[in-house]
């Protein structure tokens, strides 16, 4: 069964001039151990769907579908239910850890008080297990970072932190939000290193997100791309790399900068990205597409599932030797 299971996620929030659609019909599911990115543009519901889980979405948002995690369905447990699957079952490490952390708090009260609520330790107990997870996450000097505050500590160290405490009672999922875009570049890979070191070794399944396709690639199982509050391709890095099968994949491939070829510019997908509300019939993506043709525009087009991959198109079966082999002729600067 999977750890997690998104089932037609569809979500609107008020806006003066009529509800916005946000996500339009989200499915995916994640096996136990697996981790899966989540990946596209600013704006194309990333965040939000990790928000459906947790049910963190905004205040008077319409939310249809189903989202399972162990086969429960976490949209209708009352407070003290979800409370509780939150802290056994969740953990979140977003992309700020100085959110996540009680400016006013040490990090030894900080990690300690956690895991007294979490798992019932004695004070005596969780204060030599926090000092352990602190030398799992790689931070040097353990009595300096319990005796700190987080004003004290760097983003890289902090950003260990949390992952210590996520991972402290090994939850069965843990959703990540770009957890290193605000690290320099050379934290970020030892960060991402600790983070996935950490999630495999406790058998834990991840979502990930980011904008960063390459990143995704090299931590996760599969890849989910995600357009305009839908998904509209999931496949494993590998074969989404060697050929993909619907053409936003394609150019966000092409649109990766490299350090081979030299371009004078570089290229980008032309246009720009559509909000989920902004969508009318047929593919989210036809206007920005370089191989769109006039019945691209019309009904619903299904995410059709082959296997471990899912592709949107409606193109997607004569489109397939063209996309796989295409290699940046249709980006424009
Ligand atoms: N509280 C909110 N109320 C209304 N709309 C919101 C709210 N939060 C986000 N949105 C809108 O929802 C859409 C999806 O946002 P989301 O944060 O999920 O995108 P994302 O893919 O995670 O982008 P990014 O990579 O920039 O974080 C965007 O159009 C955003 O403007």
């Amino acid at each position: 069964m999977s750890v997690l299971e998104l089932d037609d996620i569809r979500l609107a929030v008020p806006h003066p001039s009529g509800d916005r659609t946000l996500l339009r019909g989200v499915s995916l599911s994640v096996a136990p151990g697996e981790a899966l990115g989540l990946v596209g543009e600013s704006g194309s519901g990333k965040s939000m769907t990790l928000r459906t889980v947790l049910r963190t979405e905004p205040r008077g948002a319409h939310v249809t579908g189903r989202v399972l995690l162990d086969g429960r369905d976490v949209r209708g447990l009352g407070t003290a239910e979800l409370r509780r699957v939150r802290a056994e079952s969740l953990a979140m490490i977003s992309q700020d850890p100085r959110a996540a952390l009680n400016p006013l708090l040490r990090v030894s009260r900080f990690l300690v008080e956690g895991l007294c609520d979490a798992r019932g330790d004695d004070e005596r107990t969780a204060t030599r297990r926090a000092r352990d997870l602190l030398a799992q996450v790689g931070i040097a000097d353990v009595d300096r970072c319990m005796n700190s505050y987080p004003h004290q500590l760097s983003g890289g160290m902090l950003q260990r932190v949390v992952i210590a405490a996520a991972v402290a009672g090994s939850p069965r999922l843990l959703l990540a939000d770009e957890p290193t875009t605000a690290l320099d570049v050379t934290t970020q890979s030892e960060v991402m290193a600790i983070l996935d070191e950490q999630r495999r070794e406790r058998g834990m399944s991840m979502i990930f997100v980011t904008h960063d396709l390459e990143l995704a690639s090299a931590v996760c199982d599969r890849i989910a791309v995600m357009y305009a509050g839908e998904i509209v391709e999931i496949s494993t890095p590998e074969r989404l790399h060697a050929a993909p099968r619907h053409p936003y994949t394609r150019l966000l491939l092409d649109s990766r900068p490299s350090l081979t070829a030299r371009t004078p510019v570089l290229p980008v997908i032309p246009g720009r990205p559509v909000a989920a509300y902004e969508v009318g019939g047929g593919c989210a993506f036809a206007g920005r597409c370089p191989w769109s043709e006039p019945g691209c525009t019309d009904g619903e087009i299904p995410l059709v599932r082959d296997g471990d991959r899912a592709v949107r198109c409606a193109r997607e079966e004569e489109l397939a030797g063209e996309l796989a082999h295409a290699t940046g002729t249709e980006a424009t600067a």
